[in-house]
């Protein structure tokens, strides 16, 4: 391996400290905590995994949380009514709803019923619109956590040629939108790509969220580039356990790459540190306060 290991790790852990220093800030001034609801529908044990994480993060900076638990036979009228109290609730600074939802209830519904200013993953319609047009907005934890990453390695991204494999609402859109912000020159590429192989040759920097195991494989990449990998994908292994992987056959990528991120451990503690930040920033922005700074 030649690539340097980018540490999320490390690097969510230093987010996560600058943000508790600015939580204890933040009661002084206001005094209250910032208040993240956090909500789950059903039992997937990946999901809960998450949400457990998140919950621990949220405490360990010095926040509230408010976790609601919900069967999956719950209707969507029933978790709307949900929404609409959180958004009523003056503790509640961020509103996080766990995706995906049931089939029965439509996700983007639920997205547009969140209150903008309370919409700590950006998923809003307003939020996307504004990231777009350049006004200030909550931006996705997990694009806004691959941009740290990106600029702690390469300062800046002016000119460089980017491109975001995958064009979903919540990751590739939001990273392109940021990564042309930076002044990259972005392409996105997704299933109806011709060539991938050659798009993903040219770029400088390649970030990867498709939700493919080891899809991108080493020599795709071009000598020297930075690789964000965002997948995280569970296979399976002889102990019945399995195993994480992400989008980026990883041990061929980084004979290659400047710098590779690793799965796990790289953009995934990245994304709750982002989201601990965008709570943060919420109950300011909702308090009347300037964003806090150094974040
Ligand atoms: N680390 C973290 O914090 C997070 C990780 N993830 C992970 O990131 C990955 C992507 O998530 P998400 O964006 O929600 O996924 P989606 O399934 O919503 O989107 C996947 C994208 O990949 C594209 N794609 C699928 N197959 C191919 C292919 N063969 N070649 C090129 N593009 C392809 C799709 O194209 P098309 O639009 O044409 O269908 C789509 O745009 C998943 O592994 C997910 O688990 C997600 C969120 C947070
Ligand atoms: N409304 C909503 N917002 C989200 O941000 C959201 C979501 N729904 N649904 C699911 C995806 C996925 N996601 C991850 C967060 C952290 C890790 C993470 O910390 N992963 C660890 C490994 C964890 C493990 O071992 O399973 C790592 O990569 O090192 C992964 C994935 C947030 N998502």
């Amino acid at each position: 391996m030649t690539a340097r290991r980018i540490d999320g790790k490390a690097a969510a852990a230093a987010l996560r400290e600058r943000v508790a220093a600015g939580v204890a800030a933040f009661r002084a001034k206001a005094g209250r905590a910032p208040g993240l609801a956090t909500v789950l529908v059903g039992e997937d044990p990946a999901s809960a995994v998450y949400i457990r994480s998140k919950n621990r993060a949220t405490a360990e900076a010095g926040m509230e949380s408010f976790h609601h638990q919900l069967p999956d036979t719950i209707s969507e009228a029933e978790l709307l009514d949900l929404v609409g109290r959180l958004n009523a609730d003056p503790a509640v600074d961020g509103i996080l709803v766990q995706l995906p939802l049931p089939g029965h209830i439509d996700a983007s519904r639920v997205i547009e019923t969140i209150e903008p200013s309370k919409d700590v993953d950006g998923f809003h319609a307003m939020n996307a619109g504004r990231l777009a047009t350049g006004l200030p907005a909550m931006v996705p934890c997990t694009p806004l956590g691959c941009l740290q990453m990106l600029k702690d390695e390469l300062g800046s991204l002016s000119g460089a040629n980017a491109v975001v494999i995958g064009r979903s609402n919540i990751v590739g859109k939001p990273m392109a939108q940021l990564l042309l912000g930076e002044s990259a020159t972005v392409t996105i590429a997704h299933s109806r790509t011709r060539d991938l192989p050659d798009v993903v040759r040219r770029a400088d920097v390649v970030v990867a969220a498709v939700g493919r195991p080891e899809m991108v494989r080493g020599d795709w990449i071009k000598p020297g580039a930075i690789v964000i990998d965002v997948g995280i994908n569970r296979v399976p292994t002889d102990d019945g356990k399995g195993r994480l992987v992400g989008d980026v056959a990883f041990d061929e990528a980084a004979e290659v790459a400047a710098a590779i991120t690793p799965v796990p451990g790289g953009v995934g503690p990245m994304t709750i540190a982002m989201l601990m930040r965008n709570t943060l920033v919420a109950a300011h922005r909702r308090a009347g306060l300037n964003d806090p700074e150094g974040l």
